[in-house]
């Protein structure tokens, strides 16, 4: 299967970088912007602005604020919302995806209510069989990507040739994706290292430093992990790009807009003032803490960090007290 002509909705930090890599491994790509003024300067200066101030966009990347003018001919579709704004983007462009294309899932979250992952959603709205489903994941720092700096993802799909397709039209000199069967682990990784993130920028803006964050990234790799296996992943998948990979990523970036989010949270600012601060750019940690700590209990899986994650952004719980608390609980083996 080769891909010539890619559609990329959402001209965010990750649509963007990503429909560069796509651009730059030769395909010739289309992306759609909300606001027309964010496609108008895609299409006609190369550049995005407000998401990836100071790169040039190639050439034969271009853009439209019009999704039916995006989507004509696409022989992939890249999904490039925030995940708990996926579904209603989703249910609008519905009628104008092509037959036949490949739909790829850029999200990192389990969404609120439903506790789906972005490919079930994907499949419920459009009605295709989920092994049409492509999900992207893996450290892949957008602001990095777009600079060029070497990285590798993970391309999950359960159809294998789906995935190979995908990896051809995206790999080039600086970006190495690699195919997984495993689609479960690769989207639970990719949603869980948000909320894992949002703690060690926590542990951070308290002032703690390397022990308190290896800690945090190890035991948040472990509950993950734990959660993944009960439903159904493989727990090879969260010592690759998509667990431990994206882990150390967004865990130690200060380009990581989750961790940043949680620094704040650990500096004593309110939920209301991190939001604010962060201008509209999506912590998608900040919702999948809450999602994913209901479908940990509805499964019966304990993850303590996402929990204290929930209290602290949606119950006001104190940073230090919900800490202490995490310090003190009941002693047990490291694997029990
Ligand atoms: N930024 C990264 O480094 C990165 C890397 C890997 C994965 N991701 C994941 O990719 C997904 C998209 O991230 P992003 O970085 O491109 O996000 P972003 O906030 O930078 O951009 C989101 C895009 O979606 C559009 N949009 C449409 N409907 C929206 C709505 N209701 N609310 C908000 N935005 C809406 C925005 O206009 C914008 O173009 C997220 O799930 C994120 O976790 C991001
Ligand atoms: O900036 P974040 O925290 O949304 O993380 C970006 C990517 O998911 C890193 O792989």
């Amino acid at each position: 299967m080769v891909l010539q002509r890619i559609t990329v909705l959402g001209a965010g930090s990750w649509g963007t970088a990503f429909a560069k890599v796509l651009a730059d491994a030769g395909r010739d790509v289309t992306v759609w912007a909300r606001r027309p003024e964010v496609a108008r300067e895609i299409r006609d200066e190369h550049v995005n602005s407000g998401y990836l101030p100071g790169v040039r966009l190639p050439d034969r990347l271009t853009a439209t604020a019009d999704p039916a003018e995006a989507l004509a001919g696409a022989e992939a579709v890249v999904l490039a919302v925030p995940s708990q704004s996926l579904r209603a983007n989703l249910t609008g462009w519905r009628g104008l995806l092509p037959a036949g294309a490949i739909l790829v899932s850029l999200a990192k979250g389990v969404e609120l209510g439903t506790l789906k992952r972005m490919s079930e959603v994907i499949a419920e709205i459009t009605e295709r069989p989920e092994h049409e489903i492509v999900v992207v994941s893996g450290p892949n720092l957008a602001r990095e990507i777009a600079q060029e700096q070497p990285a590798a993802a993970v391309l999950a799909c359960t159809d294998h040739e789906r995935a190979v397709a995908i990896q051809h039209a995206s790999a080039g000199p600086y970006f190495r994706p690699y195919t997984n069967t495993d689609v479960i682990g690769c989207e639970l990784g990719g949603a869980c290292k948000n909320v894992i993130a949002l703690s060690c920028g926590m542990a951070a803006g308290m002032g703690y430093g390397a022990n308190t964050m290896a800690t945090l990234i190890t035991r948040g790799l472990a509950e993950m992990a734990r959660l993944g296996v009960k439903l159904g992943a493989d727990p090879l998948t969260f010592a690759g790009l998509a667990g431990v990979g994206d882990l150390v990523a967004t865990c130690t970036s200060p380009l990581s807009r989750n961790r940043t989010f949680g620094e704040r949270l650990g500096r004593g600012e309110t939920l209301e003032q991190a939001q604010r601060a962060t201008g509209g750019q999506v912590a998608e940690g900040v919702m999948s803490c809450s999602s994913i700590r209901e479908l940990a209990r509805a499964n019966g899986v304990d993850m303590p960090l996402t929990d204290a994650m929930h209290r602290v952004c949606h119950e006001g719980a104190d940073p230090a007290k919900v800490g202490a608390e995490l310090l003190g609980r009941e002693r047990k083996h490291e694997w029990s």
